[in-house]
């Protein structure tokens, strides 16, 4: 069966190539994918920035149909329609498993990253840990959901932001675009997205954001969200793959305000203590969505609320996708169309 791959020389590549097709064992479920959305997360994957997984099947943002269950399954029947998650299992028992922070878990298995991923035809979940998607959500949509849906309404819950307040959205890609919906249409925010891009921008504001920033043309990109926001944005989420943002987003909140940290650069973040102290200012950082996280999420998008904008690509030209992904030149959320392949 056809595969997106991290090749041997992991350097940032992809490959689609042939591989097996898993055998399903106690506990599992074999998914026949539809759709798989490319994650900037798959970026960090093949180029090794978590460490280096060769021969890896790549992938978090999976949607398919049951086809087989293995022994001892009851939560899924072949026919239903699940998502293959970046937080693929837990333990079960552990304490971030036992007290509602299940993505914590130190013994965590890792949809595309520590365990073959959903890039492919057929792909196992655990059948426990695969949320089901619910009926009225388009399935390409349910796959950006997947991912970037539940980890910015994971963040914008935490940020504590309350309706009326402001949040900035630092990055405007695959997950701020999502971000500016969620906090706008679920959480009653006033919305800033600050980008570097101005197509991203633009999709911004067709889709929610009040105010748009970028902060490649604004020299004081904060003293602008100050102003704006007479004082400073209550709440910050950053998706950016820029330590500037992190920093910029530090200095744009007013005291009491959050700083919720989503996005990976590598670089480590500048924080004036002082500033985060006297402003009594909360950075904290997010991962991605527990199980309920991930059905809330999915329900706002079958009740049409959060529609993400997600345009279908060929999973043969997946390795173009990524590369595309890796200039900045993608608006929205590209989705490998396994359906094409069926
Ligand atoms: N914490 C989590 O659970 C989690 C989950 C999913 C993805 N991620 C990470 O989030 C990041 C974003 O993922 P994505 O799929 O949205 O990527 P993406 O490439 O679609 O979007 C990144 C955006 O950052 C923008 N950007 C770059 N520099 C900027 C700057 N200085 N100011 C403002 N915007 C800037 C880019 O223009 C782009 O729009 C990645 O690092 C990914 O690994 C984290
Ligand atoms: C360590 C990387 C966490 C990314 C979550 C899914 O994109
Ligand atoms: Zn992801
Ligand atoms: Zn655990």
């Amino acid at each position: 069966m056809k595969a997106v791959v991290v090749p041997e020389h992991v350097d940032g590549s992809v490959v689609v190539t042939d591989v097996l097709v898993p055998e399903v064992g106690h506990g599992q479920a074999l998914v026949k994918l539809e759709y798989s959305g490319v994650c900037h997360t798959d970026l960090h994957v093949a180029a090794g920035d978590f460490g280096k997984v060769p021969g890896r099947v790549l992938g978090h943002e999976g949607i398919g149909i049951v086809t087989e269950v293995g022994e001892g399954v009851e939560s899924l029947k072949p026919g239903d329609r699940v998502s293959i998650a970046w937080f693929f299992q837990g333990c079960g028992h552990c304490e971030y498993c036992t007290s509602g922070r299940e993505t914590l878990c130190r013994t965590v298995k890792n949809a595309g990253y520590t365990v073959d991923g959903a890039m492919s035809e057929y792909a196992l979940v655990t059948a426990d840990y695969a949320v089901k998607v619910p009926e009225g959500l388009d399935a390409a949509q349910a796959s950006s959901i997947t991912c970037a849906g539940v980890t910015t309404y994971k963040a914008t819950k935490e940020s504590q932001v309350r309706p009326g307040q402001w949040l900035v959205a630092y990055g405007a890609g695959g997950l701020g675009n999502l971000a500016v919906q969620y906090a706008k249409k679920v959480f009653g925010a006033k919305v800033i997205a600050v980008d570097i891009n101005d197509d991203k921008l633009k999709l911004a504001a067709e889709t929610g954001a009040d105010v748009t920033i970028n902060g490649r043309e604004v020299e004081d990109v904060p003293a602008k969200i100050r102003e704006v926001t007479g004082g400073g944005a209550q709440a910050a989420v950053v998706t950016a793959v820029s330590k500037v943002a992190f920093n910029q987003a530090v200095e744009s909140v007013r005291a009491g305000g959050s700083v919720v940290a989503v996005g990976l650069p590598p670089e480590k973040m500048e924080l004036s203590i002082a500033k985060i102290v006297l402003d009594g200012i909360r950075v904290l950082g997010s991962l991605v969505g527990t199980r309920q996280d991930l059905a809330e999420a999915f329900q706002f998008g079958a009740d049409g609320l959060v529609v993400p904008v997600v345009q279908l690509r060929k999973v043969d030209e997946a390795p173009q996708v990524f590369e595309e992904m890796g200039a900045g030149k993608i608006t929205g959320r590209m989705v490998l169309d396994f359906a094409s392949i069926w």
